[in-house]
């Protein structure tokens, strides 16, 4: 049967962004009429917001317009293979790659890309799956009415099924997300906490209790333990609803072009085809009415590029692409903020548990783990991110001395008084997080360090008060997107704004030294993959060290080179003994340098876009109110991440699957109806019991 033409909510989303293209300038419309209906565009805090509503009013007929289904695709829910997600080989659809317009001076040169999901389920659907939540602080400094961490901690609990042991009381466990260890924890995870713990971050049950910001777990992913399958929003909030009721309609490969405003008044949304394929270039619309409100959830890069398409944003770049203004927000697109990530890469034992020969392609491998999957799913490899452990830290007054005057400022401003807030992230990933074809054969372990905090406004305003160096010579410390054209295929101009605030390179060298020491500390450690780390002199006892020799031997023990002289290609390591005392390493002022250039050279996104569409005063640069109106016009809203008016200290799938409840919650209020939990059923998975899982037995 096909779709209905009329409905009560429609909800557009997840276009599949991937294929940018320029219509010809002699494009033509084609535009189909629809009912007048309910829209709500969104995607993946979409998904909880159109599932929660859906499931609210079974008589309530919701439309859900999205790029790729998701649905039952075995490259989304095995857990293991996330990182195939993120292949840029033409082929992959699941994501969308954003790359800065300009290269940056800041990058030493360097253009970087951030990927975004490109699927229903939005990120949900390709990332990490690791489970973090945001300080309690964090949500407090939002500043707004209805969003403190007490206000929010219900619906914090509404939208889990969390499947660990707990010692506190800020889960919950029957809501549609699972989180679990997933099905194994790595001997490497184990072997990392010691480390962690041997220099100063101790072990600890819960780092998500929304308080603790100095020590180590083993990390939660959000995956299904009894199933063994990737916990995503679409599977959670949708196809959840439409196995049980008949009212939620998916209308999939589409991209929302532009809202169709009557003066300000919101009235509906305008679609095309996912993919610019139509004879000549023709641009092919769909108009879908809207009876009540439109709703925007296309994540922080989509969701203002729709904004500015319809004539909400800045009034100028507006008139110059000739898109009449409905309401002048300069706002919207500005202040985008990420957390950064380094990656260095370590030699583990041959006999260590890792992913690379799978990730690597060897047949046998890939085979033994995927029918693992099939027939134990509970408890494979693959029902497992491979990321187990990892820490939170913040810095001692010593090591805040070695920090520099830029990140003391930004210290005591923001974290002194913030004991909730960690400065930096750590984890342990059991495999190359890396292109293999580079790489050397062996084990690896890749130390993965977020920063979480990124020059945060207030301390933007800090230097603008102090009429500091650093403003004069970093004057825009945020990344902006914005609109090159009206048309919906045309790239955007982006600047991801990376590391154009001096205090951001102090954490993050911190944070590598932190982890090299956990790595040298390790029983599985074999030394340095050198090309994946900073190069310092030749000289300096700092210097990295390769594979040992022993450990060489071992992996290629038929091989005439191992070990030969090669000038200065190959420095290697010492062999391994259980009962060597460890010294940290000293690092010169040069040596300093050499990882800040590595940083500089190297840093990526850790795909936690936030903050084009602030919520905040007006008069500030806002662009939606503490109900998430936007400003300037009627029956508009946005629900994702591009909300956030600061920075949140977390893997933000948590935060944005939290403002997709938030959302529901203030629509439904408005449409007189009541949230129902527990949602219902997620497909593939046990109904969860309203207590701790750990409490049910495995099969
Ligand atoms: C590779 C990767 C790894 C990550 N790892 C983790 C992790 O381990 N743990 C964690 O907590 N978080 C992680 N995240 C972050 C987390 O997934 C995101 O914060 C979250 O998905 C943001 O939700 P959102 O709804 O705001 O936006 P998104 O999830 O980005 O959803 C936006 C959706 O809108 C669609 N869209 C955009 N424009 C249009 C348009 N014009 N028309 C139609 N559709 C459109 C897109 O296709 C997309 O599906 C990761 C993200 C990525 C990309």
């Amino acid at each position: 049967m096909g779709h209905p033409e009329e409905v009560d909510v429609i909800v557009c989303g997840g276009g599949p962004a991937g294929e940018v293209d320029d219509p010809p300038s002699s494009l033509r419309f084609v535009v189909m009429i629809r009912g007048w209906v309910l829209i709500l565009l969104w995607f993946f805090t979409g998904c909880v917001t159109a599932g929660r509503l859906a499931f609210a009013d079974p008589n309530l007929k919701v439309m859900l317009i999205e790029g790729a289904n998701n649905r039952d695709d075995p490259w989304v829910y095995r857990p293991g293979i996330y990182v195939k997600n993120m292949q840029q080989d033409g082929v992959n659809d699941k994501a969308t790659f954003y790359k800065d317009t300009m290269a940056s001076s800041h990058l030493r040169g360097r253009e970087s890309i951030v990927p975004c999901a490109n699927i229903l389920g939005g990120g949900s659907s390709i990332n990490f799956q690791m489970y973090t939540r945001a300080s309690a602080s964090d949500w407090d400094d939002f500043k707004t009415e209805g969003w403190t961490a007490k206000d929010l901690l219900p619906l914090m609990k509404r939208l889990e099924n969390y499947q660990k042991p707990t010692n506190n009381d800020t889960h919950g466990y029957d809501g549609p997300i699972a989180i679990s260890n997933g099905g194994t924890i790595t001997a490497l995870a184990h072997d990392f906490l010691r480390a962690s713990d041997a220099i100063g971050i101790p072990f600890s049950d819960d780092l998500q209790d929304l308080d603790t910001s100095h020590a180590s777990e083993i990390w939660a992913k959000y995956i299904n333990r009894h199933t063994g399958r990737r916990s995503d929003a679409a599977t959670a909030y949708v196809h959840s609803v439409m196995d049980v009721q008949s009212n939620l309609y998916l209308r999939t490969n589409s991209r929302v072009s532009r809202v169709i405003f009557e003066g300000n008044k919101a009235v509906g949304v305008a679609y095309v085809p996912a993919r610019n394929r139509a004879h000549g270039g023709q641009l092919r619309e769909t108009i879908v009415r809207a009876r009540k409100c439109v709703v925007l959830s296309s994540g922080t890069l989509g969701t203002p590029q729709i904004l500015e398409r319809s004539g909400v944003g800045d009034s100028k770049l507006l008139q110059k692409l000739d898109i009449k203004v409905v309401s002048d927000l300069p706002g919207v697109g500005e202040q985008y903020q990420d957390h950064y990530t380094t990656l260095s890469i370590y030699r583990v034992s041959n006999d260590s548990a890792t992913l690379d020969d799978f990730l690597r392609g060897d047949k046998e491998v890939q085979k033994e783990l995927f029918t693992e999957w099939e027939t134990s799913p509970e408890k494979a490899r693959l029902s497992s991110n491979a990321i187990d452990a990892g820490f939170k830290i913040r810095p001692t007054e010593e090591e805040l001395k070695e920090m520099g005057p830029e990140f003391n400022e930004l210290w005591d401003k923001y974290f002194k008084d913030k004991p909730d807030k960690p400065v930096m992230f750590g984890s342990i990933v059991s495999a190359a997080y890396a292109d293999h074809t580079l790489l050397p054969p062996g084990k690896y372990i890749t130390m993965q360090v977020d920063f979480l905090t990124s020059a945060k406004n207030e301390y933007l305003s800090l230097f603008r008060a102090t009429g500091s160096n650093i403003l004069q010579e970093y004057p825009a410390s945020r990344g902006r997107i914005h609109i090159s054209s009206p048309s919906p295929y045309k790239a955007p101009t982006f600047d991801s704004g990376f590391m154009n605030n001096k205090a951001d390179f102090a954490p993050i060298r911190w944070s590598y030294k932190k982890t090299r020491e956990i790595a040298r500390r390790m029983d599985a450690f074999r030394g340095e993959l050198t090309s994946h780390h900073p190069h310092f002199l030749p000289s300096s006892p700092a210097a990295c060290k390769d594979i040992d020799i022993t450990t060489a031997k071992q992996l290629l023990p038929n091989g005439f080179t191992v070990g030969i002289h090669m000038g200065t290609w190959h420095k290697p390591g010492d062999t391994y003994d259980a009962s060597k005392v460890h010294e940290d390493i000293k690092y010169t002022e040069e040596d300093d340098k050499a990882i800040d250039d590595w940083v500089a050279d190297h840093v990526e996104t850790t795909w936690h876009s936030l903050g084009t569409c602030a919520m905040k005063p007006r008069e500030e640069g806002g662009v939606v109110d503490g109900r998430l109106n936007v400003f300037g016009t009627e029956n508009l809203k946005v629900v994702d991440l591009s909300i956030c008016p600061d920075n949140l200290g977390t893997n933000t799938y948590s935060s944005a699957l939290l403002v997709g409840e938030k959302g529901a919650s203030i629509i439904a209020e408005e449409l007189g109806l009541k949230i129902k939990t527990p949602h219902a059923p997620v497909p593939h998975a046990p109904v969860p019991k309203g207590v701790p899982a750990t409490q049910q037995a495995r099969r």
